[in-house]
């Protein structure tokens, strides 16, 4: 392998790491603070998160959090005390979700303890008329082939980590604004290969990324490939707490379920089959502490890494996870994804949009396509997606 390249910061000023943490955090900040009516113990310590975000250095955690000794191991001892953007940027963002979360209260016996700051936006996202179009969508996918139900449902996972179209059936036909295609790898049918109709394997695990409008066609494909026998048992792993605004935890996933259990038609067939899966044991739904670390899956710990050892493949949605996977690096594109990934236990699969500059696994030809097309805005304009997989 080549040399590793370096871990990507956040200190660039006008680079899009440096805006997550500038812009985006006390933005976020901002939407919490009025999500809730939280009473003024909380709204002080959301507004000295903010203070510390943008003028201040990384505080350690408070001598009693739960968490303080894990934090310390995961970096907490070594990054404090430093400006956030000169840290990984992963561990920055990471790091300020849990801050956040101490700010209002989750963590702490109260009226907050174990209150999803951003439940009501994933809610509503949940509620929208968008997803009322995607689940009746479903109705005409039952009149499909096998080949292009997979072939949907897959691309409906895909296309929804950017949670705008679910079930496009020619989404790799399609164009960009850029005139190159969506999809920069495609690896589908090795994907496809270990999940054989002839319901040879074993385990799927699904480590999941987005709530709602993602986490939805996340579902259905799952529903699909246990009801037709294409998988005996899945393992759908979420975060263990609220993080990156709309990732998924073991709330969202009941939320999601009773979504496709109130719809009418197929979409309540697809629910009625997830609640059956998740009452006999073909479905579990898991969320361990490592699911929200600040570091890459090759630093996973045994316990994290015997899930996975014994998937058929391993599936990880989004951009966040694809950062984690493939570690948060300068790679250059042409770099093996079959490489990067060697130390996963076990098949492994990345379905992604690309949504920040971490990319490998491309050929020649398709990065210098995508750069004279488009600079190097495919990189994070959410247009492109890949599907990679090591077998
Ligand atoms: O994992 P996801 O939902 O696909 O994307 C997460 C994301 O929006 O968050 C980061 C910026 O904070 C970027 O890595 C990425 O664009």
């Amino acid at each position: 392998m080549q040399d590793t390249p370096p871990v990507i910061l956040g200190d660039e000023p006008g680079s899009f790491p440096y805006s997550v943490l500038t812009e985006r955090h006390p933005a976020i900040i901002r939407q919490v603070s009025e999500a809730f009516p939280y009473g003024p113990e909380r709204r002080a310590a959301l507004d000295a998160l903010l203070d510390d975000c943008t003028k201040g250095v990384i505080e350690p955690l408070p001598a009693d959090a739960h968490d303080r000794d894990r934090w310390r191991e995961w970096g907490a001892a070594a990054y404090a005390g430093r400006p956030w953007t000169d840290v990984p940027w992963l561990w920055a963002e990471s790091y300020f979700y849990r801050r956040l979360l101490a700010a209002v209260g989750y963590f702490t016996p109260g009226t907050w303890q174990g209150v999803d700051p951003f439940r009501p936006a994933k809610l509503a996202e949940l509620d929208s008329e968008e997803t009322d179009e995607e689940l009746a969508a479903l109705d005409d996918l039952a009149d499909l082939s096998e080949p292009e139900q997979d072939r949907a449902l897959l691309h409906g996972s895909l296309w929804g980590n950017r949670a705008d179209l679910g079930f496009r059936l020619s989404a790799a036909d399609g164009t960009t604004p850029g005139g190159t295609p969506p999809l920069v790898a495609d690896d589908s049918a090795a994907l496809w290969s270990l999940l054989r109709p002839t319901g040879t394997a074993e385990l799927l695990c699904l480590v999941a990324d987005n709530a709602g409008r993602e986490l939805i066609p996340d579902l259905l494909l799952i529903a699909h490939l246990l009801t037709r026998g294409r998988v005996q048992r899945a393992v759908l792993h979420v975060k263990s707490y609220p993080y990156f605004v709309s990732d998924a935890t073991p709330a969202d996933v009941l939320d999601a379920l009773r979504r496709l259990r109130s719809a009418q038609g197929e979409a309540r067939a697809y629910g009625d089959a997830l609640w059956a899966a998740l009452t006999d044991g073909r479905l579990a739904v898991r969320a361990h502490p490592f699911s929200c670390a600040p570091l890459p899956y090759e630093r996973m710990p045994d316990d994290f890494r015997g899930e996975f050892a014994p998937a058929t493949v391993t599936v990880l949605k989004g951009d966040l996870n694809y950062r984690r996977l493939v570690g948060d690096r300068k790679w250059p594109p042409t770099t093996s994804f079959a490489d990067v990934t060697a130390y996963f236990p076990g098949p492994v699969a990345a379905v992604r949009t690309l949504k920040s500059e971490v990319i490998t696994g491309l050929d020649a030809g398709t990065e210098a396509a995508l750069t004279a097309a488009e600079d190097q805005r495919w990189r994070t304009s959410g247009t492109h997606a890949l599907i990679q997989v090591r077998r």
